[in-house]
């Protein structure tokens, strides 16, 4: 790692600033966490470059991405599902009869925190190496307080290990577990009564999520657990109309929620609600794509009603195994006719927002410098192709920890 209080200057590169493509060749100069210079070419003075160490010319500059929806800690592996889906098994199926969500909670709940950190890891280092700079990692695979608050200190270690900023939430009602098998308000309450507190109490959980679905738990249910969450000063967020039509996006969208994840089965009513609650709409191709769904989420109307639309990994063990986050800015246009720069803005600013962060995930003089400079002549190549190794620096809070 670079000395972050030195001065760094970019010239003639094209700029992404997490909302749209600027017009003309920028000059980009960082010192210290922050950017102080973004400026056109044109109204380059050559003055500036005194004490700067000049980084390069050309390529494309965005922000650091942020990937606003992870489980990146768990233990084992579901290659066996993978291989029951190719044979026709539905995720719902194999989620009934105890494997799934599951099956990754017993091989989580029997892994040490050393064991469970040494696995996400590489996960981790995967995303930083795409140029991710801000990730949000969730627990669920545990299930009981202790393995709930087990995953939770992971995630956190791994946010002080590295040179990432991690954001965390808690996903207690992920699954039913096994042991409240038709007991599921008893588990409720034990998420409202002892997991919520606990995680708040020790300032593990950045948020609190649930999974609104027919195999996961009602939108009463949820909405219970919501209340207790914000009793605690924890935002909300959840996974919605992922499988199914509940309602669970517009009941989260009347709490406030930051953001609805999934949505493909969302309807007008839900996406009313986003609007008027400003809550980011969650697109996750990699789901999508890996349980080879057919219902499209409602990217049009989304758009025309001008909800902010995130794009994330939800690289997790099951319905997502993909640890790539450019994959899925490719995976969100050619699926859902999503536009390289409405993905590339749903991976920085929009992403951001999605996990309250807001000013993260965008270019502008003042900014920290959480940015990523990339071997391609369009920020829309970066969609376009699948292609690793087009990350040419990459700098959080103005360190560079890639292409020194
Ligand atoms: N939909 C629910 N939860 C995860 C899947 C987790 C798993 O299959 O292990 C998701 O976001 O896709
Ligand atoms: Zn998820």
């Amino acid at each position: 790692m670079s000395n972050a209080m030195s001065r760094c200057l970019w010239r003639d590169i094209i700029i992404f600033d997490g909302l749209r493509t600027r017009p003309e060749p920028m000059a980009v100069i960082t010192e210290g966490a922050r950017i102080i210079t973004l400026s056109p070419m044109s109204e380059f003075d050559e003055q500036w470059a005194k004490d700067c160490t000049e980084m390069g010319r050309g390529g494309v500059m965005t922000p650091g991405l942020v990937d606003c929806h992870t489980h990146l800690i768990f233990g084992g592996s579901r290659a066996e599902e993978f291989e029951a889906r190719l044979e026709g098994a539905s995720y719902e199926e194999i989620a009934k009869k105890g494997g799934g969500i599951i099956s990754t909670v017993r091989a989580t709940r029997a892994a040490s925190e050393d064991e469970l950190f040494r696995l996400a890891q590489p996960r981790l280092e995967a995303l930083m190496a795409e140029g991710v700079t801000s990730v949000e990692i969730k627990s669920g695979y545990g299930l009981t307080l202790e393995d709930e608050l087990k995953m939770l200190r992971v995630a956190r270690r791994l946010g002080e290990r590295f040179p990432i900023q991690v954001v965390t939430t808690l996903l207690g009602a992920h699954a039913l577990p096994p042991e409240y098998q038709d007991q599921s308000d008893a588990y409720v309450d034990l998420v409202c009564q002892e997991m919520i507190p606990a995680a708040a109490a020790a300032g593990l959980a950045d948020a609190v999520d649930v999974f609104c679905e027919k195999i996961a738990f009602s939108v009463e249910q949820c909405e219970r657990i919501f209340k207790a969450a914000q009793q605690h000063g924890l935002p909300i967020k959840i996974h919605a109309e992922q499988l199914s039509n509940l309602g669970g996006t517009a009941m989260a969208a009347r709490h406030g929620a930051l953001s609805a994840d999934h949505i493909e089965y969302l309807d007008d009513h839900g996406i009313a609600a986003m609007r008027e609650a400003n809550t980011v709409a969650v697109i996750l191709p990699g789901a999508f794509h890996t349980l080879r769904e057919t219902q499209q989420p409602p990217i049009e109307a989304l758009r025309q009603a001008g909800v902010p639309m995130a794009i994330a990994t939800d690289a997790n063990p099951g319905s997502s195994p993909l640890f790539m986050p450019t994959l899925m800015l490719n995976l969100a246009c050619t699926l859902f006719r999503m536009t390289p720069q409405e993905a590339l803005a749903g991976m920085t600013a929009h992403g951001a927002t999605a996990l309250g962060l807001e000013g993260l995930g965008r270019l502008y003089e003042g900014a920290v410098a959480n940015l990523c400079v990339w071997d391609v002549e369009t920020p829309a190549e970066l969609a376009y192709a699948v292609q690793p190794g087009r990350l040419r620096h990459r700098l959080f809070q103005g360190v560079i920890t890639h292409g020194l």
